[in-house]
Protein backbone atom coordinates (compact mmCIF):
# COMPACT_ATOMS: atom_id res chain seq x y z
CA UNK A 1 0.00 0.00 0.00
CA UNK A 2 1.38 3.50 -1.20
CA UNK A 3 2.10 5.78 1.84
CA UNK A 4 0.55 8.92 1.49
CA UNK A 5 3.30 11.80 1.12
CA UNK A 6 2.67 14.97 2.92
CA UNK A 7 2.59 18.06 0.67
CA UNK A 8 3.53 20.53 3.18
CA UNK A 9 3.48 24.61 2.57
CA UNK A 10 6.14 26.99 3.44
CA UNK A 11 5.35 30.25 4.27
CA UNK A 12 8.83 32.74 4.98
CA UNK A 13 8.43 35.88 6.04
CA UNK A 14 9.82 38.75 7.90
CA UNK A 15 6.08 38.83 9.14
CA UNK A 16 6.65 42.63 10.76
CA UNK A 17 3.93 42.43 10.96
CA UNK A 18 1.69 39.87 9.75
CA UNK A 19 -0.95 40.99 8.06
CA UNK A 20 -4.10 39.63 6.62
CA UNK A 21 -2.43 39.30 3.13
CA UNK A 22 0.09 36.72 4.09
CA UNK A 23 -2.63 34.87 5.44
CA UNK A 24 -5.11 34.95 2.15
CA UNK A 25 -2.24 33.97 0.64
CA UNK A 26 -1.14 30.71 2.52
CA UNK A 27 -4.76 30.08 2.65
CA UNK A 28 -5.28 30.21 -0.93
CA UNK A 29 -2.23 27.92 -1.71
CA UNK A 30 -3.59 25.68 0.83
CA UNK A 31 -6.85 24.93 -1.23
CA UNK A 32 -5.88 25.54 -4.86
CA UNK A 33 -2.49 23.38 -3.69
CA UNK A 34 -3.91 20.72 -1.60
CA UNK A 35 -1.53 21.33 1.03
CA UNK A 36 -1.87 18.98 4.83
CA UNK A 37 -0.48 21.87 6.10
CA UNK A 38 1.43 25.02 5.90
CA UNK A 39 4.46 26.22 8.19
CA UNK A 40 4.73 29.93 8.71
CA UNK A 41 8.31 30.68 9.30
CA UNK A 42 9.29 34.43 10.70
CA UNK A 43 12.88 34.93 9.96
CA UNK A 44 15.43 35.61 12.29
CA UNK A 45 17.19 38.16 10.76
CA UNK A 46 16.15 38.63 6.94
CA UNK A 47 19.35 39.45 4.69
CA UNK A 48 17.42 41.95 2.55
CA UNK A 49 15.11 43.61 4.53
CA UNK A 50 16.01 47.52 4.04
CA UNK A 51 14.09 48.61 6.77
CA UNK A 52 16.03 50.36 10.19
CA UNK A 53 15.29 48.22 13.46
CA UNK A 54 13.41 44.91 12.53
CA UNK A 55 11.21 44.11 15.20
CA UNK A 56 13.20 41.33 17.63
CA UNK A 57 12.26 37.88 16.33
CA UNK A 58 10.33 36.56 19.36
CA UNK A 59 7.41 39.92 18.87
CA UNK A 60 8.04 38.65 15.56
CA UNK A 61 7.02 35.08 16.11
CA UNK A 62 4.97 35.53 18.80
CA UNK A 63 2.14 37.76 16.27
CA UNK A 64 2.69 35.02 13.62
CA UNK A 65 1.59 32.48 16.29
CA UNK A 66 -1.37 34.45 17.14
CA UNK A 67 -2.47 35.03 13.78
CA UNK A 68 -2.09 31.62 12.85
CA UNK A 69 -3.77 30.13 15.78
CA UNK A 70 -7.44 29.23 14.74
CA UNK A 71 -6.32 27.41 11.64
CA UNK A 72 -5.95 23.51 12.20
CA UNK A 73 -3.81 23.28 9.41
CA UNK A 74 -1.48 26.55 9.83
CA UNK A 75 1.60 25.99 12.13
CA UNK A 76 4.64 28.23 12.76
CA UNK A 77 7.84 27.21 13.00
CA UNK A 78 11.06 28.39 15.17
CA UNK A 79 13.71 27.36 12.85
CA UNK A 80 14.63 31.08 11.05
CA UNK A 81 14.04 32.88 14.47
CA UNK A 82 16.33 30.05 16.56
CA UNK A 83 19.66 29.66 13.94
CA UNK A 84 22.28 32.37 14.70
CA UNK A 85 23.42 34.47 11.89
CA UNK A 86 21.30 35.91 8.73
CA UNK A 87 18.42 34.06 7.55
CA UNK A 88 18.61 32.34 4.38
CA UNK A 89 16.00 29.80 2.48
CA UNK A 90 18.54 27.49 1.87
CA UNK A 91 19.13 26.54 5.92
CA UNK A 92 15.61 27.12 6.35
CA UNK A 93 14.37 23.92 3.75
CA UNK A 94 16.98 21.81 5.21
CA UNK A 95 15.68 21.94 8.66
CA UNK A 96 12.09 21.62 7.78
CA UNK A 97 12.68 18.88 5.44
CA UNK A 98 14.57 17.42 8.65
CA UNK A 99 11.82 17.78 10.71
CA UNK A 100 9.35 16.26 8.34
CA UNK A 101 11.63 13.44 6.51
CA UNK A 102 9.91 12.48 3.26
CA UNK A 103 7.51 15.79 2.71
CA UNK A 104 6.99 17.09 -0.72
CA UNK A 105 7.95 20.99 0.40
CA UNK A 106 5.95 24.02 -1.51
CA UNK A 107 8.04 27.59 -0.42
CA UNK A 108 5.51 30.28 -0.93
CA UNK A 109 6.06 34.12 -1.80
CA UNK A 110 4.61 37.17 -3.13
CA UNK A 111 5.64 37.39 -6.66
CA UNK A 112 7.89 40.50 -5.86
CA UNK A 113 10.40 38.14 -3.15
CA UNK A 114 10.40 35.34 -6.05
CA UNK A 115 11.78 37.89 -8.90
CA UNK A 116 14.74 38.05 -6.72
CA UNK A 117 15.24 34.41 -6.14
CA UNK A 118 18.52 34.10 -8.48
CA UNK A 119 20.21 36.02 -5.79
CA UNK A 120 19.29 34.07 -2.44
CA UNK A 121 22.22 32.01 -0.98
CA UNK A 122 23.09 28.91 -2.83
CA UNK A 123 19.96 29.71 -5.31
CA UNK A 124 20.70 27.02 -7.41
CA UNK A 125 20.50 24.11 -4.73
CA UNK A 126 16.97 25.45 -4.05
CA UNK A 127 15.04 23.94 -6.64
CA UNK A 128 15.65 20.18 -5.92
CA UNK A 129 14.77 21.32 -2.45
CA UNK A 130 10.93 22.39 -3.04
CA UNK A 131 8.58 23.38 -5.38
CA UNK A 132 8.67 27.24 -5.86
CA UNK A 133 5.06 29.40 -5.49
CA UNK A 134 4.69 32.42 -6.30
CA UNK A 135 1.33 34.29 -5.11
CA UNK A 136 0.40 37.34 -7.17
CA UNK A 137 0.58 40.38 -4.95
CA UNK A 138 -1.23 44.14 -5.86
CA UNK A 139 1.59 46.44 -7.75
CA UNK A 140 3.30 43.22 -8.76
CA UNK A 141 3.96 41.45 -12.27
CA UNK A 142 5.83 38.55 -12.01
CA UNK A 143 8.58 38.10 -14.34
CA UNK A 144 11.18 34.91 -13.72
CA UNK A 145 13.34 34.22 -15.86
CA UNK A 146 16.47 31.21 -16.23
CA UNK A 147 14.71 29.03 -13.66
CA UNK A 148 14.26 25.70 -14.28
CA UNK A 149 11.11 25.04 -16.22
CA UNK A 150 8.45 23.50 -14.01
CA UNK A 151 9.90 24.93 -10.91
CA UNK A 152 7.63 27.76 -10.30
CA UNK A 153 3.90 27.59 -10.01
CA UNK A 154 2.06 30.94 -10.22
CA UNK A 155 -0.87 31.16 -8.60
CA UNK A 156 -3.64 33.81 -8.56
CA UNK A 157 -4.94 35.03 -4.86
CA UNK A 158 -7.54 37.56 -3.78
CA UNK A 159 -6.11 40.52 -4.27
CA UNK A 160 -5.32 42.37 -1.16
CA UNK A 161 -3.21 45.83 -1.39
CA UNK A 162 -1.24 45.41 2.55
CA UNK A 163 1.65 45.64 3.48
CA UNK A 164 3.86 45.42 6.45
CA UNK A 165 6.11 49.02 5.86
CA UNK A 166 2.20 50.50 5.72
CA UNK A 167 0.51 48.57 8.96
CA UNK A 168 4.22 49.79 10.53
CA UNK A 169 3.44 53.61 9.19
CA UNK A 170 -0.25 53.66 10.53
CA UNK A 171 0.47 52.33 14.15
CA UNK A 172 3.61 55.14 14.25
CA UNK A 173 1.05 57.71 13.30
CA UNK A 174 -1.60 56.26 15.61
CA UNK A 175 -3.79 55.36 12.61
CA UNK A 176 -5.62 52.14 12.84
CA UNK A 177 -4.46 48.88 11.57
CA UNK A 178 -8.16 47.05 12.38
CA UNK A 179 -8.94 44.62 9.80
CA UNK A 180 -5.34 44.96 8.38
CA UNK A 181 -4.30 42.47 10.61
CA UNK A 182 -5.68 40.07 12.95
CA UNK A 183 -7.38 41.76 16.18
CA UNK A 184 -4.87 39.60 18.05
CA UNK A 185 -1.93 41.24 16.37
CA UNK A 186 -3.73 44.89 16.65
CA UNK A 187 -3.72 44.41 20.21
CA UNK A 188 -0.35 43.08 20.53
CA UNK A 189 0.84 45.88 18.71
CA UNK A 190 -0.39 48.52 21.20
CA UNK A 191 0.22 46.09 24.40
CA UNK A 192 3.65 46.35 23.32
CA UNK A 193 4.04 49.98 21.84
CA UNK A 194 5.47 48.54 18.25
CA UNK A 195 6.30 50.66 15.92
CA UNK A 196 5.63 53.79 17.69
CA UNK A 197 9.26 56.43 17.23
CA UNK A 198 10.25 54.28 14.29
CA UNK A 199 11.27 56.40 11.00
CA UNK A 200 11.48 54.29 7.85
N1 LIG B 1 -0.54 41.51 0.31
C1 LIG B 1 0.19 40.45 -0.07
N2 LIG B 1 -0.26 39.62 -1.05
C2 LIG B 1 0.49 38.57 -1.46
N3 LIG B 1 1.71 38.24 -0.95
C3 LIG B 1 2.20 39.01 0.02
C4 LIG B 1 1.48 40.15 0.51
N4 LIG B 1 2.22 40.73 1.47
C5 LIG B 1 3.36 40.02 1.58
N5 LIG B 1 3.36 38.98 0.72
C6 LIG B 1 4.42 37.97 0.55
O1 LIG B 1 4.60 37.30 1.81
C7 LIG B 1 6.01 37.03 2.03
C8 LIG B 1 6.48 37.61 3.34
O2 LIG B 1 6.26 39.00 3.27
P1 LIG B 1 6.91 40.06 4.26
O3 LIG B 1 6.88 39.51 5.66
O4 LIG B 1 8.19 40.56 3.74
O5 LIG B 1 5.75 41.18 4.20
P2 LIG B 1 5.70 42.55 3.38
O6 LIG B 1 4.32 43.09 3.55
O7 LIG B 1 6.23 42.37 1.99
O8 LIG B 1 6.75 43.40 4.25
P3 LIG B 1 7.44 44.84 4.01
O9 LIG B 1 6.37 45.81 3.64
O10 LIG B 1 8.08 45.13 5.34
O11 LIG B 1 8.46 44.63 2.90
C9 LIG B 1 6.76 37.63 0.85
O12 LIG B 1 7.04 36.59 -0.05
C10 LIG B 1 5.77 38.63 0.26
O13 LIG B 1 5.95 38.80 -1.13
O1 LIG C 1 17.92 32.78 0.96
C1 LIG C 1 18.06 33.99 0.69
O2 LIG C 1 19.15 34.45 0.27
C2 LIG C 1 16.85 34.91 0.88
C3 LIG C 1 16.92 36.27 0.55
C4 LIG C 1 15.78 37.06 0.75
C5 LIG C 1 14.61 36.50 1.24
N1 LIG C 1 14.58 35.16 1.52
C6 LIG C 1 13.36 34.56 2.11
O3 LIG C 1 12.19 35.01 1.47
C7 LIG C 1 11.12 35.09 2.42
C8 LIG C 1 10.51 36.49 2.36
O4 LIG C 1 11.51 37.38 2.79
P1 LIG C 1 11.22 38.90 3.14
O5 LIG C 1 12.58 39.46 3.46
O6 LIG C 1 10.58 39.48 1.93
O7 LIG C 1 10.31 38.90 4.33
C9 LIG C 1 11.75 34.75 3.78
O8 LIG C 1 11.47 33.41 4.09
C10 LIG C 1 13.23 34.97 3.55
O9 LIG C 1 14.06 34.17 4.38
C11 LIG C 1 15.65 34.38 1.35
Amino acid sequence: MSQHRPRIGVMGGTFDPIHHGHLVAASEAAAQLELDEVVFVPTGRPSLKQHPGVTSAEHRYLMTVIATASNPRFTVSRVDVDRPGLTYTVDTLVDIQRERPGADLHFITGADALEQILQWKDADQLWSMAHFVAVTRPGHTLSVEHVPVGAVTQLEVPALAISSTDCRARAERGEPVWYLVPDGVVQYIAKHNLYRGHHE
